[in-house]
């Protein structure tokens, strides 16, 4: 196999930690070439000084500087080139030395690079779904114009595009999801007004960074994913439907028109479809356990409650309507879990702020970057006045 640079966007976080120990366990020909982060200068020094990359980006000049004298106390033997912000994060994602482009930060930040490294013609291994969710019709069309690839890391699309490599487009009838539930699958609407963070941070099968955890426990996260679901595949809304399955076993499957479904199971390990995502279309042995299906004995499966996880019905709008309206639903969103991580909201605001600012959004096309930008920051705006008047309503915190 030819040598494959690898330029990680997210490095410091829970895929991309999961990126750099699939690269150890493949060896050889994978290089790290670049690396991306925001802050964690600790974690961040420690990558570069065992993987060396010779570009490595940070969200500002004072965390250079504090990676510079992170790398100095490692004694690391050279130090990379280091860029800042969102330049630095496309030059990232853009390295010429990198022919795949792992996306894993989380939430907005991501579009952009992501973006320019579909233009530039790269791989790109795609965790990071809000990007796909704001600027869908960019992204593909960026992918087609440049012989880029987007391959889904997100476990659900992964098991997809898995399913999907022996079928015709004309064959398949539908996308089903699976869904884990979250850890409020079983509580009633007044247990979920009072949820706690830690409560919400208990994600019942996953081991992921803080916000993707909140959105699996409003179940906006599978609301996300019918969106990013639609961009990766070509099935309209109601050909994707979501199946709560507690045990995430069967990471996703596909419905053909003779009535045959076909499911990706694994175990909850992200390494899996990382792998596949790095080496395709090639298959290579893996390190992992194996899924034993005799110790789990019995598998499950309910319909979503559209009732109490209202997001989801938000995101299946946002995907009939179009335009502008998933980027405000997701800039919204991105706003209201902060708030409800800083203690300011209750989880169950979540989707109340959601649908007030998309109900006051007025829709446009969503063909150029510009239109997306101003949408999402338009929606920032609207959200933090909404958060402001729920604040100031209840006092400063939220779960009762
Ligand atoms: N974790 C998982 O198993 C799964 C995650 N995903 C998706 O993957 C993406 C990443 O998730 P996850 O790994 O859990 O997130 P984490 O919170 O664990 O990591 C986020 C990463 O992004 C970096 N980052 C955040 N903001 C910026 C910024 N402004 N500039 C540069 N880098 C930034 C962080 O850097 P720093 O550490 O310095 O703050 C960190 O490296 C999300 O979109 C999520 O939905 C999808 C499926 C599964
Ligand atoms: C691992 C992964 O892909 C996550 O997006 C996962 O799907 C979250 O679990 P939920 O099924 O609870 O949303
Ligand atoms: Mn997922």
């Amino acid at each position: 196999m030819k040598i494959k640079g690898i330029a990680i966007l997210g490095s410091t976080g829970s895929i991309g930690c999961n990126t750099l120990r699939v690269i150890d366990s493949l060896g050889d020909p994978f290089r790290v070439v670049a690396l991306a982060a925001k802050q964690n200068a600790a974690k961040l020094a420690e990558q570069v000084a065992r993987y060396r990359p010779t570009l490595v980006s940070v969200a500002s000049e004072s965390c250079a500087d504090d990676l510079r004298a992170r790398l100095r106390e490692l004694g690391a033997p050279a130090i990379p080139r280091i860029v800042v912000g969102e330049e630095g994060l496309i030059e990232v994602a853009t390295c010429e030395r990198a022919s795949c482009v792992v996306s894993a930060t989380v939430g907005a930040v991501g579009l952009v690079p992501t973006l320019r490294a579909l233009e530039a013609g790269k791989r790109v291994a795609l965790a990071n779904k809000e990007a796909l969710v704001m600027a869908g019709e960019l992204m593909t069309r960026a992918a087609q114009k440049n012989g880029a690839e987007l391959l889904p890391i997100d476990s659900e699309h992964n098991a997809l595009h898995q399913c999907l490599r022996g079928e015709t487009r004309a064959e398949v009838r539908r996308l089903i999801l699976t869904a884990s539930g979250g850890p409020f699958r079983n509580c009633n609407r007044a247990a979920m007004e009072r949820a706690t963070v830690e409560e919400a941070m208990r994600h019942p099968t996953w081991n992921m960074g803080a916000k993707v955890t909140i959105d699996s426990a409003t179940l906006m996260n599978k609301g996300l994913e019918v969106i990013e679901a639609h961009w990766l595949f070509g099935f309209e809304a109601d050909q994707i439907s979501i199946l709560i399955h507690p045990e995430s076993v069967v990471h996703s499957m596909i419905e053909l028109i003779d009535g045959s479904i076909i499911a990706q199971m694994g175990i909850t390990d992200m390494r899996h479809a990382i792998q596949y995502a790095l080496t395709y279309p090639q298959r290579l042995p893996s390190p992992l356990p194996r899924l034993d299906l005799a110790r789990i004995g019995a598998l499950h499966f309910e319909p979503p409650d559209t009732g109490r996880f209202r997001c989801l019905e938000l995101a299946y709008r946002a995907l009939r309507k179009g335009g502008t309206l998933p980027a405000v639903m997701n800039a919204a969103n991105e706003e209201a879990v902060n708030a409800f991580l800083a203690g300011r909201i209750r989880l169950t605001d979540i989707a109340r702020v959601v649908e007030s600012v998309m109900d006051k959004h007025v829709q446009g096309p969503a063909s150029a970057l510009e239109k997306i930008l101003k949408a999402d920051a338009w929606a920032r705006h609207a959200a933090a006045s909404e958060i402001a008047a729920l604040v100031a309503e209840r006092g400063s915190v939220a779960p009762v």
